[in-house]
């Protein structure tokens, strides 16, 4: 199973400008969780922070009884090894085959035959996709298997808990989805906790068991999806309808005044199923369920009496549902089937995991 990470009363400043503060959340073992946020307003600082990377002011994220903002650093090493790391563009050494790209953490942090590394190595390459692809430059191939090339590199060493920095950019909207189902997909066969960072509004719809945003140097929240689906915080609407008017300017915040004018204008009519809490996806045919799916089920329950009343409707009807197909995965407005991905994108392309080692 995968990993808790708590983090506890996180700061992080550059200089005088204060990133975000006081960030508290807990990321269940197994569970897929998304945090939202316009540019700008830290996500990526949020992501190296929790690996270690970059050093918080105050705070602690403790992941497997290691403290990654305090403890020495010979100590984050060793506990950075529990993840795998997805960065925006890959993040792959343009002079080194996709093969030894994905080689080298196992070169540089495991004492691997090479004849182990090539089966390891293949192996994630089968289950991403990029079988053929292995001798190419990062160059030489198409940004979205790029992406997937820096997720097989992410997962070589086992990882535990896996950080995705935007992993839609640059991804056109079916690419995307591919992209969505491959998470799911990992997470049934790995049980890892997964962070994903994005502005993707469909993939914070579909894929995640836990929603959070930053924003004005705080999280607005974070917590089981149907609460941020259904919040009626301006921001959150604003940024899930995708909406001009609301807090979230151009650069960041809009003054009072520019708000000011737009009260004056009147309200603006709410997006179709800008607070529907719409299905999420399944893995593939032929994979396991997401344990973290039952998990999550009786944490949730424990939850019920501390959740805004829009957000514990949606989860006791999620419940009832469930209660009575025993479809763990049937949530309000789910498609006659029952489950939360069309045919089309679930059976289609995706590679299937190849068998693990032992
Ligand atoms: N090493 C650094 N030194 C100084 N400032 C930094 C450093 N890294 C990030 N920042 C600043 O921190 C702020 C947040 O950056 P970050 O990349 O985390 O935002 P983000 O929410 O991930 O944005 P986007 O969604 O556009 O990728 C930015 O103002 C950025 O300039």
């Amino acid at each position: 199973m995968g990993i808790a990470v708590e983090v506890e009363g996180l700061t992080k400043s550059f200089g005088r400008q204060t990133i975000w503060q006081d960030v508290t959340l807990n990321l269940p073992p197994g569970e897929i969780s998304v945090m939202l946020g316009p540019s700008g307003t830290g996500k990526t600082v949020f992501l190296k922070a929790i690996v270690g990377l970059l050093r918080p002011d105050r705070g602690r994220v403790l992941v497997n009884g290691v403290d990654m903002a305090n403890s020495p650093e010979r100590d984050i090493f060793e506990a950075r090894k529990l993840f795998g790391l997805l960065f925006q563009d890959g993040a792959l050494f343009g002079s080194m085959s996709l093969f030894d790209n994905i080689a080298f953490p196992l070169r540089e942090h495991t004492r691997k035959k090479e004849s182990e590394i090539r089966r390891i190595v293949m192996e994630r390459i089968e289950l991403v996709g990029l079988v053929g692809a292995e001798g190419k430059l990062p160059g030489e191939i198409s940004g979205g298997m790029r992406k997937r090339a820096g997720l097989a590199r992410a997962l070589v060493l086992d990882p535990q808990i896996i950080l995705c920095d935007e992993p839609d950019s640059g991804l056109d909207p079916v690419r995307t989805t591919f992209l969505s189902q491959l998470l799911v997909d990992l997470n049934a066969e790995l049980d890892a906790t997964i962070l994903i960072v994005t502005h993707n509004l469909e993939i914070a719809r579909t894929v995640p068991d836990n929603m959070g945003m930053l924003f004005l140097r705080r999280l607005v929240t974070f917590g089981p999806r149907e609460v941020l689906l259904t919040s009626d915080e301006p921001v959150v609407e604003q940024f899930l309808g995708g909406r001009m008017a609301g807090p979230i300017g151009m650069s960041e915040e809009k003054d009072q005044a520019a708000l000011d004018r737009e009260a004056l204008a009147g309200p603006l009519p709410e997006r179709t199923g800008a607070r529907e809490v719409v299905p999420q996806m399944r893995p593939s045919a032929g994979l396991p369920e997401r344990q973290a799916v039952r998990r999550r089920r009786e944490r949730v329950r424990g939850l019920l009496h501390t959740l805004p009343p829009a957000a514990r409707a949606a989860v006791e009807a999620d419940l009832r549902a469930e209660d009575r197909d025993t479809a763990v995965y049937a949530v309000p407005h789910a498609p006659k089937d029952g489950r939360g991905t069309p045919p089309t994108a679930r059976t289609a392309l995706l590679p299937r995991f190849g068998r693990r080692r032992p």
